[in-house]
């Protein structure tokens, strides 16, 4: 068994999940209300950004999910202390101690994230050393580091590549630079971040990812004592210091949880109010949402995303970096869109292999075909290579239960909707990868009114 799969089945047992299986018998609408808490986009990075103070920082709205869990444990390995009131949300994070541990290598800790990737800037600060072990993640496609490795060695780092990872020093120091993304990553773009408010002078990065938790991040930084200002057209410029202090903050919502929980209340014809999502930084998906049919409600607490009756329609949508409509959104909504009256195209330009999950929805009945064209408007990086990364969903389609085994996160939690919209019963294996992204997963579903039952329970 792999480690992610190892990962997985440990996180469902953390869930509550005696098993990893769940028989879910379909057809009856969610409804109710639950609560989304701190995005995990921000929050695991919000605990590396830690590691650059010389006190304490406290992060407030933390979700209970298994990717907090594994970072927890890598700065527990690198002499972070961690309290976390996993009840109230609370974490505190004192890195007093990582001078004395001096811990680089964090090969069998990596576990199933990605995050130990952005270990290495604050480490280089530190200790003048780290180590990128095999990262984790969704496997979504290539996922390759090229830019992380090079932002660094703009730095200053010097890379090793060794048999069981990449090791970095940083001889004399790391010094500010000039960067130009070829992409906007989230991932580099963090590393940039990371690593420059230490660095010495002055970076600029341009080409610059500008999604809600990157923003959420550089907000903690400011309160760390960083100076980063963001321009227009994805210029970041960071003028290091010589010392951050620890951070105080309540961590930004998770739109992909709330846009995966609106998405559960349109499929399955049901009504679900989800407390903590705000509005501005789901605008994109929000104005989807209501092209396919779907209706919501902005309130001061949160949004109410229901279905209000009649024929839902089909769209064309390209998945896209912010303010784009998120490739994290676009799995459950493809469920929705088997429910759709007509012929539904789905672009993923972010990820080349990110539709392993259909599969599942065709066993199930699904009309959904893969291209590896760029259907639906603009060609993009991966039209000239031969992915099946555009979908044509015709609709609509009535599900059927079927035994099918989750391929990964998102895709993960659109099973979990298939099967609730599906006549009969489904056994979904391989959940505990959801509790990846989806704090309380099972007591929400439960919330929600869902009928199932965990298998060995
Ligand atoms: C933990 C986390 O925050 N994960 C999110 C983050 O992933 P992550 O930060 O890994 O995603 P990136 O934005 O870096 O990746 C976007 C694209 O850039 C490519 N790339 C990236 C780095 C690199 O060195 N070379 C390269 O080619 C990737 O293969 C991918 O095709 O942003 C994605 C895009 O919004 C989200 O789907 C993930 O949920
Ligand atoms: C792709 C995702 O996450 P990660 O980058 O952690 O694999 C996701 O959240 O859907």
């Amino acid at each position: 068994m792999n480690t992610v799969a190892n990962d997985a089945r440990a996180a469902g047992a953390r869930v509550g999940l005696s098993g990893d299986t769940i028989t879910i018998n379909g057809g009856s609408p969610l409804t109710g209300r639950i609560e989304v808490k701190g995005a995990k986009n921000l929050v695991t990075k919000a605990m590396v950004a830690a590691l650059l103070g010389e006190s304490p920082s406290e992060l407030r709205d933390v979700p209970d999910i298994s990717d907090v869990r594994v970072v927890k444990g890598l700065l527990e390995v690198h002499g972070v202390k961690v309290e976390h009131n996993v009840s109230e949300g609370i974490l505190l994070l004192d890195p007093a101690g990582v001078e004395s541990a001096h811990m680089t290598d964090i090969d069998a800790h990596a576990g199933s994230s990605r995050i130990p990737i952005l270990f290495c800037g604050p480490l280089l600060h530190r200790l003048g050393e780290a180590f990128i072990p095999d990262l984790g993640g969704c496997r979504i496609g290539d996922r390759p580091i090229d830019y992380h490795l090079e932002v660094l060695g703009s730095f200053g780092a010097v890379i090793e590549k060794l048999p069981t990872g990449i090791r970095m020093t940083a001889p004399d120091g790391l010094t500010g630079t000039k960067i130009s993304l070829p992409y906007p990553s989230v991932g580099a773009t963090e590393q940039v971040l990371l690593t420059a408010v230490r660095a010495k002078g002055k970076t600029e990065l341009s080409g610059a990812a500008i999604e809600p938790e990157i923003m959420d991040l550089i907000n903690i930084m400011q309160k760390m004592g960083a100076i980063i200002s963001v321009d227009t057209d994805r210029v970041i410029r960071i003028e290091g210091v010589d010392k951050l202090q620890g951070y105080t903050h309540r961590a930004l919502f998770d739109r992909n949880e709330a846009a995966s929980w609106a998405s559960a209340a349109l499929a399955t014809g049901g009504d679900v109010f989800v407390g903590g999502a705000q509005q501005a930084e789901m605008l994109t998906f929000l104005n989807i949402f209501r092209k396919v049919g779907g209706a919501f409600e902005i309130h001061d607490d949160g949004i109410r995303f229901y279905h209000p009756g009649g024929e839902l329609k089909p769209v064309v949508v390209e998945t896209d970096v912010h303010p784009g409509f998120m490739t994290d959104w676009q799995q459950p909504l493809v469920v929705a869109l088997t429910k759709a009256n007509g012929v539904s195209i789905v672009h993923e330009t972010v990820y080349e292999q990110r539709f392993g999950f259909v599969d599942a929805l065709v066993k199930m009945g699904a009309n959904i075909q893969l291209h590896s064209e760029c259907l639906g408007g603009h060609p993009c990086r991966f039209g000239q290579r031969n992915f099946l990364h555009s979908a044509v969903i015709s609709g609509p389609t009535e599900l059927h239960g079927a035994d099918i085994e989750v391929p990964d996160l998102r895709g993960g939690f659109s099973h979990l909707i298939a099967a609730l919209t599906a006549q009969g019963t489904s056994r979904v294996s391989n959940v505990g990868i959801i509790s990846r992204g989806y704090g309380d997963f099972i007591t929400k579903l439960r919330q929600l009114g869902a009928d199932f039952v965990i298998e060995g329970e």
